[in-house]
């Protein structure tokens, strides 16, 4: 019998990954406040379910800024997913492709883009703005070239959040682990690993450019034809400023509570963005997601698609993409479900009217 939730993955992935590896994976930044709040603040709304509604089928599909997608459950970019599986994102696309699901890359992908494109299956490409601007300009016509729909940039990380169980660990990415996308002189102190520092974090201070400003996305936007999406936005402000600046669409995130400890934990921020944007922009959202009704709370929200990260990775660790496909399909079977007993059985039924806050009575 497969697992029923994801927690049976989570063990059995926690069994076999890498003691450092598991920190880096499921570790957050500093006290691991956001952390952890990304995960509570779900018991703090309710569904209101509707009956006497036709729900002898429920469409999950849609299309998503020209991307054909047969469930709103996506892979947030990770890096490095050869951690935990000697294939890596090829496994991930593979089995993101069996589910009909988004796969969003990392731009510190250790398979490349074309590799991965082989692989099948819907997939968008993430990007860090690094200082060296012609190499990013190199991977935007990768990505074109090799069928990503979309470019997603991550903006809530111009240093990496202090996490302590990287800096405990001395963690760096293993010798024989690559961002194989990158040339390898970008990529050359990646492997430092030092006792009491975060390999990650030291190897960013290098590359990303800390200058960047909202005046600076022209110069991404004028390089190419790919829509572009902003990851990482916790405001009204920001989210007026990113529709100011022409940006396709948002995902509201806080890094899975690895970058600023202490931010607003991303369901809490997702209804302002949503307010604040027109109502065609769509809104994606991230952290914390981990069953088929917590993703029915955040799209009731106003989320658009909900992107999970750490399960995936689980998924990938304990059966490469048979994993990956077991937990996209075990929290679509979920949200399947939930919309049925929700009478809500259409994507676009999934209205602030489906959720209520409900502050739990032993907060
Ligand atoms: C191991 C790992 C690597 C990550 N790498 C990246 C990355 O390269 N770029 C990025 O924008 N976000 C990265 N993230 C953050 C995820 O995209 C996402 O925001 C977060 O994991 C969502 O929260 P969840 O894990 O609780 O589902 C990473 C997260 C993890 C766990
Ligand atoms: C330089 C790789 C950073 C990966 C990342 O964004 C994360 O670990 O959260």
């Amino acid at each position: 019998m497969g697992a029923l939730d994801l927690a049976g993955i989570e063990s059995a992935a926690r069994a076999r990954v890498p003691r450092d590896i598991w920190d880096f994976i499921e570790g957050g930044s500093g006290a691991e406040r956001t952390l952890a709040a990304n995960r509570k603040i779900f018991e703090r709304f309710a569904l209101r379910p509707r009956v006497l509604v036709d729900v002898s089928t429920c469409e999950l599909g849609q299309t998503l800024l020209g991307t054909r997608l047969d469930t709103p459950i996506g892979i947030a970019p990770m890096a490095y997913h050869r951690l935990v599986d000697e294939e890596g994102e090829t496994a991930t696309a593979q089995g993101a492709g069996r589910a009909g699901a988004l796969f969003v890359t990392s731009m510190f992908a250790s398979r490349t883009l074309e590799d991965i494109a082989k692989a099948g299956g819907p997939r968008w490409l993430h990007l860090y703005w690094l200082r060296d601007r012609a190499a990013l300009a190199a991977l935007v016509e990768r990505a074109e070239a090799a069928g990503f729909g979309a470019l997603v940039l991550t903006v809530d990380a111009p240093r990496i959040g202090r996490r302590l169980r990287d800096q405990r660990n001395g963690f760096a990415v293993p010798p024989h682990i690559h961002a194989v996308n990158l040339d390898a002189d970008l990529m050359a102190t990646s492997h430092r690993s030092e006792k009491g520092s975060s390999g990650i974090a030291e190897h960013a201070r290098e590359q990303f450019d800390t200058t960047l400003t909202w005046a600076d996305l022209g110069w991404l936007r004028a390089r190419t034809r790919l829509p572009l999406v902003l990851k990482g936005i916790l405001t009204a402000e920001d989210a007026r400023l990113a529709v100011e600046h022409g940006v396709d669409a948002v995902v509201v995130s806080n890094h899975g509570g690895r970058q600023l400890d202490g931010a607003i934990p991303s369901l809490a921020a997702l209804p302002e963005v949503v307010e604040a944007v027109p109502a065609e922009l769509p809104v994606l959202f991230d952290g914390g997601v981990r069953s088929g009704t917590e993703a029915a709370i955040a799209l009731a929200l106003g989320a658009r698609a909900v992107l999970v990260g750490r399960p995936v990775l689980w998924g990938l660790a304990v059966g490469g993409a048979d994993g990956v496909h077991q937990v996209l399909d075990l929290i679509r079977d979920e949200l399947d479900h939930t919309m049925a007993l929700l009478g809500r059985p259409r994507l676009a039924d999934l209205d602030r009217g489906a959720v209520t806050d409900w502050p739990c009575p032993t907060d």
